[in-house]
């Protein structure tokens, strides 16, 4: 398999290559069912950079996450390859270095223990620190009072949850963060906070991958934009490209998505993302596409590395 390199300043913290997840379904009469949820989807991060993620509900940006992590239901099939620091992610690795080297702030506050005080499973995750130490300072920054570190999951609103969760990643010191959808439910100056302190992370040397449907917060910190749809990545541009009119971008679907925000030309793009039950066999964007031609139906595009940046379009240039 080839491998394909997206940014040449170090070496890769994590690469996905060619990356597919099914789910085996049984229908009616114990019929075995292949459910395709991400199809060849190609990925890579550096130290120092922050990938955003954007795509819409249900293009498999979680389904990416967990994966990484290797915590998808045992119903998956994961093909292709996942590589951390060079080497291989096999699922003794994963367990080895998910919370250590590898943080997940994940999309559902339901993550957090139940049955733990919040300030204690902040402090479980600090490594090279002061764990009293390193969570005060880190609930202070978060405007969580001191008396919060005493309380569980199910007396904390929904935003303080976030923040508690987003606290957990920050004081990991982890390599590699996650952040899946990281936070709706948060006051502004808290989403503020978290934005700023992703990139802090990043800056520190971190990487750092922030999963999120919102393009302008993507776009006020991250180097560069990873478009899902339909469970791949259709393009990945650096930030810079997002402007205008959408003429640096290179596929389809990502100028269309950048063209339909309020602040540009606010048109919605017609038609709907297909469903994994439903996935068309040629370019996953063909039935949306008016750029679409007879070859775009039979075969899905093979990524191509155009300006310094990837896409699945043959008609990109
Ligand atoms: N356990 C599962 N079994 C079958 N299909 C699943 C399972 N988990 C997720 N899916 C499907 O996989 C697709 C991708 O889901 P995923 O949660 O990764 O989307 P997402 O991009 O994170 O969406 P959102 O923005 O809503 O969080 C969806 O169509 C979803 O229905
Ligand atoms: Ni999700």
């Amino acid at each position: 398999m080839k491998s394909i390199k997206l940014s040449k300043k170090t070496e890769a913290v994590l690469q996905v290559e060619e990356l597919s997840v099914s789910f085996v379904q049984y229908t009616k009469g114990l019929q075995q069912k292949n459910l395709r949820v991400i199809s060849s989807l190609n990925i890579d991060i550096h130290p120092g950079e922050v990938l955003a993620v954007v795509g819409s509900s249900g293009s498999g940006k979680s389904l990416l996450a967990h994966a990484i992590l290797g915590i998808l239901p045992s119903n998956a099939t994961v093909e292709g390859k996942i590589s951390y620091k060079g080497e291989t992610l096999t699922p003794k690795k994963q367990q080895q270095l998910r919370g250590q080297e590898i943080a997940l702030v994940p999309q559902s506050v339901n993550y957090l223990d139940p049955l733990m005080r919040v300030g204690k499973q902040v402090r479980t995750s600090v490594k090279d620190a002061d764990p009293i130490k390193a969570q005060r300072e880190v609930f202070a920054r978060y405007h969580l009072k001191p008396e919060v570190e005493n309380l569980f999951p199910f007396q904390l609103s929904g935003g303080m949850a976030r923040r508690v969760l987003v606290s957990t990643a920050v004081v990991s010191g982890a390599e590699l963060i996650i952040a899946d959808e990281p936070t709706p439910g948060m006051d502004t100056a808290s989403v503020q906070e978290a934005i700023k302190c992703f990139r802090k992370l990043a800056d520190d040397g971190a990487a750092v991958m922030l999963i999120t449907h919102d393009i302008e917060t993507a776009l006020k910190i991250a180097d560069r934009i990873a478009v899902f749809y339909a469970g791949t990545t259709v393009e990945v541009a650096p930030v810079k490209d997002f402007k205008g009119k959408g003429e640096e971008l290179r596929h389809p679907y990502s100028k269309a998505l950048w063209r339909a925000l309020p602040q540009n030309d606010f048109i919605p793009i017609k038609g709907f993302q297909p469903l994994p039950s439903a996935l068309p066999s040629g370019c996953l964007f063909e039935p949306r596409c008016n750029l679409a031609t007879s070859h775009c139906s039979k075969v899905q595009p093979q990524a191509r590395i155009i300006r310094n940046g990837m896409v699945r379009c043959i008609h990109a240039t």
